[in-house]
């Protein structure tokens, strides 16, 4: 029987380039999302996308058995450090216990295999950078403490009932498709690149840089920014891998490659050629000073690299999909 992939949050960033690179491969896939984020993304044609909750047993068995889904890559959640830190709730709420929902209903139903959007947010305040997958995992905000936790419940299902699992950690995702047609566009957007671009295009206020007195070489926060589109193909490597029946487990996607908050609005001004209006303010809660993966495991079991990840094409994409 052809495998049919269940897509939960499709309708989100990542999720909706992993749409596009499914279906352009020829993959069948369903859509699962709530619209709790707001955007509505151009699908490719005959992608069906059902309304529904990940927390909702009924929709999610049903769309199971309806489709004969055999893989699921789990996309659906609440993103955001900061709000975590002030809502908690929401984010076990739905990174946890709905999620958890969706994989016991994926078990009853036996769906073999599950691919997982986790973070670097479950390592917390590194102890070494580049951060290999055996880090020690001490999240310093909720919202990196619920996806550690579903990785867990990934582990125990794979040791108890078989399940096939990956759990693939973003550092931070970036760019977007080439062809301009699909955007970063979080309500509200609280990621550095859209903000910074459109700061520099007059179209938001200045760009405020959280915080100038981090241990790093400006005193900036230092992250790993990957291209939303080399995570996408990491992605299908990764199903196919589930698929010939091998376990994958955590995986790190980045570079290997870290770019402070000031080397990125310097990148910024240079692709977009002028400059961006800024000020320094305070830190923000819940930040680690310096994320960057160690994506040796990643290139090696999965036989994949960072392709558009370089910083002047990642912007050049975010930018097009902007103007
Ligand atoms: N953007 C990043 O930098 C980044 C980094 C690391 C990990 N991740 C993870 O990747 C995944 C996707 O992130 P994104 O940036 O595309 O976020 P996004 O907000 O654009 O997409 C999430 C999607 O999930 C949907 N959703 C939320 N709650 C739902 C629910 N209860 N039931 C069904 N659908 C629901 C939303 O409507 C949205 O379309 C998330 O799990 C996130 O934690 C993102
Ligand atoms: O207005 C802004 C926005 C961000 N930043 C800084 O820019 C960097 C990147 O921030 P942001 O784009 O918000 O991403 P992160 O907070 O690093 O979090 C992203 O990357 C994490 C993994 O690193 C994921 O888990 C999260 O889902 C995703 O939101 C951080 O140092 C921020 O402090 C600013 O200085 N000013």
């Amino acid at each position: 029987m052809p495998s049919v992939t269940l897509i939960t949050g499709g309708l989100g960033f990542v999720g909706s380039h992993f749409v596009w690179a499914a279906a352009r491969e020829g993959r069948d896939v369903v859509v699962l999302d709530d619209g709790s984020a707001g955007t509505s993304p151009e699908l490719p044609e005959g992608v069906e996308v059902v309304r529904g909750d990940i927390g909702d047993r009924a929709t999610v068995g049903s769309l199971i058995r309806r489709r004969g889904v055999d893989a699921i890559v789990h996309f659906a959640g609440k993103i955001q450090v900061g709000e975590s830190v002030t809502n908690p709730a929401l984010y076990f709420d739905v990174n946890v216990v709905r999620a958890l929902a969706l994989l016991e209903e994926a078990r009853v139903a036996e769906v073999p295999r599950i691919l997982f959007s986790s973070t670097a947010a479950v390592y917390g305040e590194p102890e070494a950078v580049p951060i290999p997958e055996d880090a020690p995992k001490r999240p310093v905000n909720p919202y990196g403490a619920s996806k550690l936790t579903f990785e867990h419940a990934l582990e125990a299902y794979g040791r108890a009932y078989g399940l096939r699992w990956a759990a693939l950690r973003y550092f931070n995702a970036a760019g977007a498709d080439p062809s301009g047609k699909l955007r970063e566009a979080h309500d509200p957007e609280t990621h550095l690149i859209p903000l910074m671009l459109d700061a520099g295009l007059g179209r938001r206020p200045p760009l405020t840089l959280f915080g100038e007195d981090y241990p790093t070489r400006d005193g900036t926060c230092e992250r790993d920014y990957i291209h939303v589109v080399d995570l996408a193909s990491a992605h299908l490597k990764a199903l196919d891998r589930l698929a010939a029946g091998h376990a994958v487990g955590p995986l790190n996607l980045g570079t290997g490659q870290g770019s402070t908050v000031r080397e990125m609005v310097d990148e910024a001004e240079r692709v977009l050629g002028r400059a961006v209006p800024r000020s320094v303010g305070p830190r923000r809660a819940g930040d680690p000073s310096s994320l960057v993966a160690d994506p040796r495991r990643a290139e090696e079991v999965l036989g994949w690299k960072a392709q558009r990840s370089d910083l002047p094409t990642l912007l050049e994409d975010a930018l097009r999909s902007r103007t």
